[in-house]
């Protein structure tokens, strides 16, 4: 295999987050942006010891998994929800192995493993999105052409692009309402014509358009993001978007210059085009105002389920100090506090951090304190000891060091919430070399459609078991005890075979000569009120509401679990 060359292959299987396995003469190769079961062309592009890299050029073949029909008229060349046509139990379900086969490996290699040499640990499979489209409460839109000097666009890049932008007055994992201000935006500028920023050049005038909205107060806040090369009057602009006619209702706009050199949507300045430079939303029904800047889950509803899980591993809290580390803008705190005696949140942007402030007194709690700053840095100002910790890092994780001091702190119990299976996989392994061991895990799709996925951990420290001390002689006579009765104890003692759902299928199959699906043995198992430990996910759970065993399937499966002494 050379680099250049031209293979075909069909995709085996997908890794976070977006790599695609072909094996070609037996060499594996890794290609971005395909779903499992399509053949595909592709060119070799990198070769590596162990596997090569290559570049999608061509769907030879649907995937058997394709089974719907795209949503939007830029798929598959926005590339945002690479997944669409993919049947929504069928999405989860490979985000889900792929978040277990991470775990699995970095549990493994850390030596967290069962009496057979597997990750021994609670997967609990993960939990859907509330909503499948119309998720999204932000999306940062930018200002470009959609070919070399083509009319003006507005809106993402398009795929494996820098320069390409595709208006997407389409997408589909946004409110209807953020299609009406793009175009509106979109339409004022081809009347009133700015020439776009050019990164290369750094020159040009427009960069970005920041829409949040509000899932459940529908409040709208729109910024524009400009550099200062030009000046000219937006006022047209801001009564233009005042009159639309929105479903949700718009608090705020603002015009955002910035002229650094980085291609992020950040301020130098901000000025009120019109209203406020914040809105409201509402989780669990609690209120917190969000500014431009301050990171807020962008999926509220799923933040919903994401805290709520959290909140269920986190236990009890009653008088308890708990560091809530990297708060954004104290909504895990603020969950946290009417049921704990105190929170601490750490939080790197200062804005976030008043808004978190502002948000514990909006919601009338004064047991919440937020301090601004990195959480390295802080952890070494604060005086308190937490008795519970609680970690929701960006994407790329906790920092060695900072690691190392909250794992200092010796706390019993932390819950780790991570937007990147592969960063959460590298921590969790120095966790578990110092000490800590990993007791549940459950996902949480807060973005259907495109390759991430949300994951929350419950981790335990490992203390030692007690000891007793027993004096006891060896030997034959009265008060010693004899080695053949320690031998036959530590035989009673000795953990059972574990039974997996392999060893029923294979069993199935060689007495009755029909396959069973994994998750008809979970079924069935769940409803006789067996353990679920060893299920592989739950997604099984999603599967069985739309898939039932037949009744001789069922008895096969619990003439099986007799069998294995599980009844
Ligand atoms: C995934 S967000 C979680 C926010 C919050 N827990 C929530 O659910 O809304 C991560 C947060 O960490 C903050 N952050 C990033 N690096 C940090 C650091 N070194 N110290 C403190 N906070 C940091 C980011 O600004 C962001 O608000």
């Amino acid at each position: 295999m050379k680099k250049g060359e031209i293979y075909e292959g069909i995709v085996e299987k997908i890794d976070f987050p977006n790599k695609g396995l072909v094996c070609v003469d037996g060499i594996r190769v890794i290609v971005k942006n395909a779903i499992p079961g399509q053949k595909i062309r592709f060119r070799i592009h990198k070769k590596r010891k162990d596997r090569c890299e290559g570049i999608l050029l061509e769907v030879l073949e649907n995937s058997p998994m394709e089974v719907c029909p795209p949503v939007c008229k830029n798929f598959p060349a926005c590339g945002g929800c690479m997944y669409q046509t993919m049947d929504y139990g069928d999405q989860l379900s490979m985000k889900a192995s792929q978040v277990k086969e991470l775990l699995d490996g970095a549990l493994k290699k850390s030596g967290q493993v069962d009496s057979q040499g597997g990750a021994e640990y609670i997967f609990e499979g993960i939990c859907p999105s509330p909503l499948q489209w119309g998720y999204r409460n932000k999306m940062e839109f930018s200002f470009g052409d959609s070919y070399k000097d083509g009319p003006l666009a507005l809106g993402l890049h398009k795929k494996a692009s820098t320069y390409d932008i595709l208006t997407t007055d389409d997408c589909k994992i946004v409110h209807s309402d953020f299609t009406k201000i793009l175009k509106c935006v979109l339409d004022y500028f081809t009347l009133y014509p700015q020439p776009f920023y050019r990164k290369m050049q750094h020159e040009g005038y427009l960069r970005h358009l920041l829409v949040r909205r509000a899932q459940v107060t529908g409040e709208i806040l729109v910024n524009l993001v400009t550099t200062s090369q030009v000046q000219p009057d937006l006022s047209g602009l801001a009564d233009k978007l005042k009159k639309l006619p929105l479903e949700g209702r718009i608090t705020g706009i603002l015009h955002i210059i910035n002229d650094s050199l980085a291609d992020v949507v950040a301020s130098d300045e901000t000025r009120i085009l019109f209203g406020n430079d914040y809105f409201y939303e509402e989780i669990l029904g609690l209120k917190f105002k969000i500014t431009p800047f301050s990171f807020f889950q962008t999926n509220s509803l799923g933040a919903e389920v994401l805290y709520s899980l959290a909140r269920s591993y986190i236990g009890d809290t009653k008088d308890m100090t708990i560091f809530d580390l990297y708060s954004g803008t104290g909504t895990i705190a603020q969950i946290l506090a009417p049921v704990a005696r105190r929170v601490i949140g750490v939080e790197i942007v200062e804005e976030a951090v008043i808004a978190a402030r502002e948000n514990a007194a909006l919601n009338h709690l004064d047991n919440c304190q937020f301090i601004a700053g990195d959480v390295l840095k802080v952890l070494d100002m604060i005086k308190e000891k937490p008795d519970f910790i609680v970690l929701d890092p960006p994407r790329d994780g906790i920092h060695p060091k900072a690691l190392e001091k909250i794992i200092d702190y010796g706390v019993d119990r932390m819950v780790y919430i991570s937007c990147k299976p592969t960063s959460l996989a590298r921590d969790l392994e120095v966790l578990i070399a110092r000490g800590y061991r990993v007791e549940r895990v459950k996902c949480v799709d807060m973005f259907p459609g495109s390759v991430h996925v949300e994951t929350v951990v419950l981790l335990s420290y490992k203390k030692p078991d007690s000891t007793i001390s027993v004096k006891v002689e060896f030997g034959e006579g009265e008060s010693k005890v004899l080695l053949d009765n320690i031998a036959k104890r530590a035989e009673a003692y000795k953990p059972k075979e574990r039974v997996t759902y392999k060893m029923i299928k294979e069993y199935i199959e060689a007495k009755y000569g029909f396959k069973v699906h994994t998750a008809y043995i979970a079924e069935v198992k769940r409803s006789l009120g067996l353990p679920m430990y060893d299920a592989p996910n739950a997604v099984e759970e999603l599967k069985q509401s739309r898939k039932r065993p037949t009744a001789e399937k069922v008895e096969a499966i619990k003439d099986a679990l007799k069998h294995f002494k599980m009844i």
